[in-house]
């Protein structure tokens, strides 16, 4: 990887996202300009309806922009044809939801070797990774044995097995308690600055934005630094 292409983990200039056209036109997205470096986990509140969803879809590359650019590393995903923006999302993009989305058969660690299987990418080691995130001893365990936040470590761990260059979360915390919550943002960060990944999560939860180096409010679909202090 030459250096050019380290500095930026997904960067999106001057993207904008309408739905619709005429006077019922909808502006998801005015004008958003985001970098997200490798190893920089980045949180994006903002009330409901504000884009904060659409910005996630936009920088998995699974809505293309109005206008604007969206490039991960060098890739510009604006730019690329929908074929390899599929391979572009199964090996350099991992994805985090509310709830964990678990197959509900297979094991923990069944989960992770599938993901890699899919792929077909060496990634990194699904035990290990299992490890990392305070899994390995329940590595044997289906979805249905875990807790609430055990499936999200899952989740998460499912995410990086590809050894992804970003990493895009949305709600990780809805359906956890305040104690699991900080506990799987916590574990966000330290695995973001682990792996060197861009992180962006979308989220209601204030209290656990503290965890985040950089925290940003959506607003109308513009983007700005949060106005009050709250990490
Ligand atoms: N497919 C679509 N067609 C038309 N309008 C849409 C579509 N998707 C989103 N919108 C509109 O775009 C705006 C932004 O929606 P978005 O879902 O991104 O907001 P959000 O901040 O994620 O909201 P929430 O916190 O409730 O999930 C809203 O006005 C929404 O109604």
């Amino acid at each position: 990887m030459s250096a050019t292409t380290t500095t930026t983990g997904l960067s999106l200039k001057n993207v904008g996202l309408q739905f619709g056209d005429g006077d019922s036109t909808v502006t998801a997205l005015d004008d958003v300009n985001l970098e997200v470096a490798p190893g920089e986990l980045v949180a994006i509140v903002g009330p409901s309806g504000a884009g904060k969803s659409s910005l996630l879809a936009v920088a998995g590359g699974l809505t293309q922009p109005t206008s604007g650019s969206v490039v991960l590393r060098d890739i510009d995903l604006t730019a690329t044809p929908q074929r390899q923006l599929a391979e572009i999302r199964r090996n350099q993009i991992g994805f985090v939801f509310q709830s964990s989305n678990l197959l509900p058969s297979l094991t923990a660690l069944d989960q992770l070797r599938l993901m890699s299987t899919i792929t077909g990418r060496p990634g990194r080691d699904p035990n290990e990774l299992l490890e990392s995130v305070g899994m390995a001893h329940r590595a044997g365990k289906r979805p249905g044995q875990l807790s609430g936040g055990e499936r999200q470590r899952v989740g998460i761990a499912r995410a990086l097995v590809t050894d992804p260059a970003v990493l895009l979360v949305d709600e990780p915390t809805a359906a956890l308690d305040r104690a699991r919550s900080h506990e799987v943002v916590q574990l966000l960060a330290d695995e973001t600055h682990r792996a060197g990944v861009a992180t962006i999560m979308v989220t209601h939860d204030h209290d656990v934005l503290v965890h985040c180096d950089r925290v940003l409010e959506m607003i109308d679909g513009k983007l700005s630094p949060l106005a009050t202090d709250a990490a």
